[in-house]
């Protein structure tokens, strides 16, 4: 098993682990693109203090409120596009598409799906997790090998710098296809819009 979201927009990525093994089961966790764009932001801020806004970053010209879609933070969220060179090389059975929103409301459901798609038998369930006030996101009550609870790291569930209400609205028009096109693809319905 391996994982690191920058697989699934890499444009040669399919055509090599195809070369690997075509049988491979593919897992791709995905979230509402508009908000998947703020955390990605926020954690090259944290990198880079000096960082532009948000709202520069995202236009191309702003006057016209074109987005641009060269910026990583946007491209990455067109799923369509990236699912559409996947499924050059691999069926749609062999991804599952985890809800990244579902993930956080019932970590349990969405591993659950996790457990079956990869034929184990249900070990993860409920019980194994419990909502942490102050972290505000589910954690593991108790991790293997541990008698203490975890949740998951600092750079994980960061507070999102505040992006006006119009940025977001017009980033939420420019994902509308690719999200609806996304939807007809997978077969899913996120509720994205
Ligand atoms: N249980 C739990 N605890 C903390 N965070 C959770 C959890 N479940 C999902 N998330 C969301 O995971 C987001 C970070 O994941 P990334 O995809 O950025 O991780 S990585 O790219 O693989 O490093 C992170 O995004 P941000 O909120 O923008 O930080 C979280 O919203």
């Amino acid at each position: 098993m391996e994982k690191t979201p920058s697989y699934f927009v890499t444009k040669e990525a399919p055509s090599r682990l195809c070369a690997m093994n075509c049988d491979t089961k593919l897992i791709v966790v995905v979230r509402d693109p508009v908000t998947r764009a703020v955390s990605d932001y926020t954690q090259t801020r944290t990198k880079s203090p000096g960082l532009q806004s948000f709202q520069t970053l995202v236009f191309k010209n702003s006057s016209l409120g074109v987005i641009d879609t060269s910026w990583s933070a946007v491209r990455i969220g067109m799923y369509a596009q990236h699912l559409e060179n996947w499924l050059q090389h691999f069926p749609l059975s062999s991804f599952l598409f985890v809800s990244g929103e579902r993930l956080v409301s019932d970590p349990a459901g969405e591993v659950g799906r996790v457990q079956d798609f990869l034929g184990l038998k249900r070990i993860v369930s409920n019980k194994h997790f419990y909502f942490n006030q102050t972290k505000g996101f589910p954690c593991l009550k108790k991790p293997e090998g541990s008698s203490r609870p975890r949740c998951l790291g600092k750079s994980k569930g960061r507070t999102h710098p505040h992006i006006p209400t119009d940025v977001l609205q017009k980033l939420r028009e420019f994902y509308r296809p690719f999200n609806r096109k996304f939807y007809q693809m997978s077969g899913l319905d996120f509720g994205w819009d």
